[in-house]
């Protein structure tokens, strides 16, 4: 596929985006985030990818939904990367594992979990998936200069969103449980969807990517009696990912 032909998915050509872009996972998280850019225009919308480009510091910065799942995700970051996106953040969700992970609180990931299958098709599994360590940095300060609760550490990502939640009807119970039992061991913060797949193809394609997430609820602080709260306002995670990528592009502006 040319570099300027029209992109199969995400249906932009170049000069449709960036070279920074952010990357929830839901395309109605795109409108709060653009929200956030100086002169926000919607450029394209299909299937699950939902595009916005405007600037940071005068340069010229997008945001992409990905959809749920790493296949999705793969897709969105290299047709961005085909018209010259090289630097990603992930503002997604995710649910705590780690007792000390709340409802409300930030998760950065500084590697992820490769329980999906995505990013098989790009490396063997011995490779790990890990984040890009000068985005990682931005994401932890931006959290924490807004004050928020930041966990830094692994997540777990995995294809089936039931099979976190639901282990127990599965089929493969044995190993869905057995497993999780070893990230919990393991102080694993969290778990969700794409960082696997996102932070492997990035290093396929020679790119920068982070992630940082809004917990939603953490089902082991409920199953220990702890609380049972749910939180779905993203608004903190997405002004992290966006304080980030500011950090970001000052940086490169001094290089
Ligand atoms: O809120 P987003 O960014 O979609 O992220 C999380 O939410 C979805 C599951 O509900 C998965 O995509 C998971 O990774
Ligand atoms: O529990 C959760 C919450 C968000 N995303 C996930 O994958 N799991």
């Amino acid at each position: 596929m040319q570099k300027l032909d029209k992109q199969f998915h995400i249906h932009c050509v170049e000069g449709d985006v960036g070279r920074y872009c952010l990357l929830p996972g839901d395309p109605g998280r795109c409108e709060s985030i653009a929200k956030l850019f100086d002169n926000p225009v919607h450029v394209a919308q299909n299937r699950e990818y939902n595009i916005y480009t405007g600037t940071l510091l005068g340069e010229k910065v997008s945001v992409c939904s990905t959809g749920i799942g790493g296949p999705s995700a793969s897709i969105a970051m290299e047709e961005l990367h085909n018209i010259g996106a090289d630097t990603f953040i992930r503002v997604g969700t995710c649910g705590g594992i780690n007792l000390k992970v709340q409802s409300g609180d930030i998760v950065v990931a500084t590697g992820a979990i490769r329980f999906e299958h995505t990013s098989q098709e790009y490396a063997p599994l011995e490779y790990p998936a890990v984040a890009n360590l000068d985005v990682t940095n931005a994401l932890r300060q931006a959290s924490l200069a807004m004050g928020k609760q930041t966990h830094v550490g692994v997540v777990q990502c995995k294809d089936a969103f039931y099979g976190q939640h639901s282990p127990a009807k599965m089929p493969v119970s044995y190993e869905l449980l057995q497993k999780w039992e070893a990230w919990k061991r393991l102080g694993v913060l969290a778990s969700e969807m794409e960082s696997a797949a996102l932070f492997v193809v990035a290093d396929a394609l020679g790119c920068r990517c982070g992630s940082c997430f809004h917990v939603i609820w953490n089902q082991e602080r409920e199953a220990a009696g702890l609380d049972q709260n749910m939180s779905e306002d993203t608004s903190a995670a997405v002004r992290v990912g966006v304080e980030a990528m500011k950090l970001l592009i000052a940086q490169d502006l001094a290089k």
